[in-house]
Order: structure tokens, then C-alpha cells, then sequence
């Protein structure tokens, strides 16, 4: 059963990782996608080809989600191109590991406007979209198990995953009016870019493989039926909700 049928969904950050999961997730389940891509257009063309290659339609915009311009731009591009935007995952992220005693400004900076601004300007500009078109919607935002614990050398990053839980539970409310459901999903360990120097470290990756009942890191398409499934109509009456995606990890004291 295809869920998405005849949706346009938008996914931020999506040439990569779990982002590039959830989009291609998405046109196997019968939308059309349009993403968003700060860096490689390689990379980006390569997410659209395998978009193509389901026979749905795909288009690949480039900007930074950090300059509150790309949001408006992107929902513009997308409605353009397919006439409407029906699912926003608000995916796009960085972690640049560091220690908090010497955390640089910049960084602490960079962190907060990609992450936390980022998704706030995307979830604003196709919020104002599907208020518009008046047939409800659904946003996704890609939270993470770090919105619930910390990180020795993540302070700059584990805030602005709180912040994105909490976006989607105060915009579930400000938009249930109109039928757009807002909820995020929680990754845990999964296999991408954005750890992988983290994960060179092999004491590490066992450590958090050991951590995972399910007995193994994440890897992106395991994020793909999660975000298909909340952006959905399956999940019609689930709006403000937070689903971990982490093999269990969060549950695991001991
Ligand atoms: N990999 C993991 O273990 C976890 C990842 N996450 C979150 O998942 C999301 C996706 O990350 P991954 O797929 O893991 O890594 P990734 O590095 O493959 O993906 C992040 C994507 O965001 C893009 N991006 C970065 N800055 C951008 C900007 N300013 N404008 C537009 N795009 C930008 C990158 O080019 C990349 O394609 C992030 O929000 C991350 O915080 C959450 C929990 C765990
Ligand atoms: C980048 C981290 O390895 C990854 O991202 C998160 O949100 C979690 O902290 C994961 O471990």
C-alpha cells in the first residue's frame, strides 16, 4: 500500500543521510519531492535521480536553511514545480563535536541558526502554505534521542534538538486548527556523515552498539517508514507526539 499518494512532500537537507532516506522513502510511497541541499549538487542530483527512478517526479532547490530567504524560497520552488506542499520534513542539521569549556562562539552560533532557526523558518514557511491551501498538512521534524539526554561534547547541539522536540509540540497546537499535524521523530545512533569521524573511534561505536538492544546502529532508511508513517494519513490523529527511532537505546539503564 502506498501512503503517499498524490503528495507533494518537501524534506530539508535531504542529498544526505536520513534526510535523503526520507525522501527517497517518500516517492517509493507515491509523492512527489522536492528537496532542499546546502552543499554537494552531486549529491543532490544523485537523491533526485533515485527519487526519478520510483516514477514519482523530484526537483532539487539549493540554499541554507540557516538564512530565513531559503525557507521562503524552497515552499515557492516546490509549489511552482507540483502546485502544493502537503508534508515538510524539517530534517537538515549539523554536530560539529567539540568540549564546553572552549566551545568557540561561532560554533555554538552556526549550531543554533542551521538546527533551531533552520527548522523554525522551513515549519513557519510551509505552515503559511498549507493554512493557505486550506487541505490541512503534515511536518515532521527530525528531533533526535538528544533532545532527552546529553552529550559530553554536544552542549552546543543537544539544546537545539530540545528545541525542535518542543517546536513541534507548540506548533501541533497553533496549527490543529487547521489540520496540519506537526510531530518528530527521535533517532538515536544512526550510520551518516554526521558522525562519522565520531565513529572512527572504534571503543566508541562499541560502546554504542552495546548500548542498543536491538543490537546494532541505526542506518537512515530506518528513519524512512517512521516519517513516512507520521507525515501520512495512518497517522490522521497524531499530532504533537515524539517517536524514538533507537533500537531502544533511550530505555536502556541497564
Ligand atoms: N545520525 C544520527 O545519529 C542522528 C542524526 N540526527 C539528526 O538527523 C538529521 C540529519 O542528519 P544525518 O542524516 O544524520 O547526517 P547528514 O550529515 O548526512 O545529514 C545532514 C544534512 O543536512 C545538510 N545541511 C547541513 N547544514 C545545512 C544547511 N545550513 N542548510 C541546508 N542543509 C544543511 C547536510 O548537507 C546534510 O545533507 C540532523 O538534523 C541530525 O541532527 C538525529 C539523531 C541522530
Ligand atoms: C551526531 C550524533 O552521533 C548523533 O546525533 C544525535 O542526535 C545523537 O546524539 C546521535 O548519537
Amino acid at each position: 500500500m502506498k501512503l503517499l499518494e498524490g503528495k507533494t512532500v518537501l524534506v530539508t537537507g535531504a542529498s544526505t543521510g536520513i534526510g535523503r532516506a526520507a525522501a527517497i522513502g517518500a516517492a517509493q510511497h507515491g509523492a512527489n519531492v522536492v528537496i532542499n541541499y546546502a552543499h554537494s549538487d552531486a549529491a543532490a542530483a544523485d537523491c533526485v535521480a533515485q527519487i526519478e527512478a520510483t516514477g514519482q517526479r523530484g526537483l532539487a532547490v539549493k540554499g541554507d536553511v540557516a538564512d530565513p530567504q531559503t525557507a521562503q524560497d524552497f515552499v515557492a520552488k516546490a509549489v511552482d514545480a507540483f502546485g502544493s506542499v502537503d508534508v515538510m520534513v524539517s530534517n537538515a542539521g549539523i554536530c560539529p563535536f567539540h568540549a564546553f569549556l572552549d566551545m568557540p562562539v561561532e560554533v555554538v552560533e552556526r549550531t543554533f541558526r542551521v538546527n533551531l532557526h533552520g527548522a523554525y523558518f522551513m515549519v513557519q514557511a510551509a505552515a503559511n502554505q498549507m493554512v493557505k491551501q486550506g487541505k490541512g498538512g503534515s511536518i515532521v521534524a527530525v528531533s533526535s534521542i538528544s533532545a532527552l539526554v546529553g552529550g559530553e561534547f554536544q552542549t552546543h547541539y543537544t539544546p537545539t534538538k530540545a528545541g525542535v522536540h518542543s517546536l513541534m509540540q507548540s506548533t501541533a497546537i497553533a496549527l490543529g486548527r487547521h489540520g496540519i499535524r506537526c510531530n518528530s521523530v527521535l533517532p538515536g545512533t544512526i550510520l551518516t556523515e554526521i558522525n562519522k569521524d565520531d565513529l572512527a573511534d572504534i571503543e566508541k561505536r562499541k560502546y554504542m552498539e552495546q548500548r542498543t538492544p536491538l543490537g546494532r546502529l541505526g542506518m537512515p532508511e530506518d528513519l524512512a517508514g517512521p516519517i513516512v508513517f507520521l507525515a501520512s494519513d495512518m497517522a490522521a490523529y497524531v499530532t504533537g507526539a515524539a517517536l524514538l527511532v533507537d533500537g531502544g537505546m533511550f530505555v536502556n539503564l541497564q
